[in-house]
């Protein structure tokens, strides 16, 4: 199965055409086009995530409401020190306790960013064979198009069909639809500020100088991805996942999505469901954030599920370190008496390249560095 592409395939036959160029050459299929399919009622066994059959019922999950920190960013540029003392503080408990806050009065017009999530709508939109002109089969390549994670190690397929782009330090786009790289060089640009800030902020409630992680993970040439995925309606939502549990592998994830929720968090060993408002971006953290505070800020799991009404999509801005940093905890956070490293150094882009050849499980790839 080595040579099929991260694509998923909906069906192993191919034309004899294709068996005569290449004999492996599976249909592609993504599966907003199964979801369009007519007369659709129940979803295809392999994309059955949850089994009633074997599900134990310590795995029942339990989903809750919670009451999600959020960060008013206008604040961190605040000129009273009070504010902005409070912000530090609100940043420090929610990466404490949550991994996870909601932005508000990030300063990007609303309409930047739904001009960006139509622009994700429209390449969605477009025929498989467009959205292959992406190319992009191996697992860091820039731009790859495609559907579940990694269909090429998968056992049961995910319910999400997915683009991503590197976007910095180089800046790469799809060539369709028109328009899409102006308005993606834009959002990326004041997504990556905003991200910025917010780690200046967080580095100062860690104790540290405002601008330490800035420069320790060198984020002028920091690597910024967006992951546009889209949920389309499933038959059988219980069943099917869109995203399963996995942590991100960078420091901060800055999301948005259109009307329809679907994002969850693990909070204390719950499933808390997550309502955004319109207009703000729900933030993660990443691994890269728990191995360089040596744990004190710990990576938020979260998954996504689907829905039998509505499309959902999401769009996640991921931002880490500079691709060639081997990131340690900060010897200013550890004290080999007390508080010793927990983690071992490993290249970001090899990290990277390890979370996205494997199946996508919880925190996974944070265990293979833990000492
Ligand atoms: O769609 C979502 O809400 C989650 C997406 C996500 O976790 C990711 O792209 O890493
Ligand atoms: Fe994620």
């Amino acid at each position: 199965m080595s040579s099929l592409s991260s694509s998923y395939i909906h069906s192993m036959a191919a034309t004899s055409q294709d068996h005569a160029e290449t004999p492996f050459r599976p249909k592609l299929g993504c599966v907003k086009d199964l979801a369009e399919s007519i007369d659709l009622t129940s979803i295809p066994s392999k994309y059955a995530y949850f089994d009633n059959t074997t599900l134990n019922k310590d795995d029942i999950d339990v989903i809750v409401e919670g009451q999600i920190p959020t960060i008013d960013f206008s604040l961190l540029n605040s000129t009273f020190p009070d504010q902005r003392a409070k912000v530090i503080q609100d940043l420090r408990e929610a990466c404490q306790e949550w991994g996870f806050f909601l932005v508000i009065n990030h300063g990007i017009p609303e309409s930047l960013m739904e001009k960006m999530l139509d622009m994700c709508k429209d390449y969605f939109d477009q025929t498989e064979e467009e959205k292959l002109k992406c190319g992009g089969e191996h697992v860091l390549a820039p731009i790859r198009s495609g559907t579940s994670f990694n269909a090429s190690v998968e056992k049961v397929f995910f319910w999400r069909d997915f683009l991503k782009v590197w976007v910095h330090p180089q800046f790469h786009s799809p060539p369709t639809p028109a328009g899409f790289s102006e308005i993606s060089l834009e959002y990326c640009k004041r997504t990556r500020q905003v991200a910025r800030e917010l780690i200046k902020g967080i580095s100062e409630s860690l104790g540290l100088e405002e601008c330490y992680i800035d420069k320790a993970m060198d984020l002028e040439s920091c690597f910024q991805i967006l992951i546009a995925n889209l949920y389309p309606p499933c038959p059988q939502p219980e069943l099917a996942m869109g995203m399963p549990p996995h942590s991100d592998h960078g420091l901060l994830t800055l999301l948005t999505q259109n009307e329809t929720d679907g994002l969850q968090l693990n909070h204390n060993g719950k499933w808390v469901n997550v309502h955004a408002l319109p207009n703000t971006f729900l933030v993660n953290t990443g691994d890269h954030l728990e191995i360089l505070s040596n744990g004190k800020y710990k990576s938020v799991v979260h998954r996504a599920v689907v829905n039998n009404k509505a499309t959902r999509i999401s769009l996640a801005m991921a931002h880490g370190p500079n691709l060639e940093k081997a990131v340690t905890p900060v010897t200013e956070l550890v004290d080999n008496e007390n508080n010793p490293p927990l983690y071992h150094g490993i290249k970001y882009k090899e990290y990277l390249e390890l979370q996205q050849s494997n199946q996508l499980s919880g925190k996974s790839i944070l265990n293979h560095v833990r000492i």
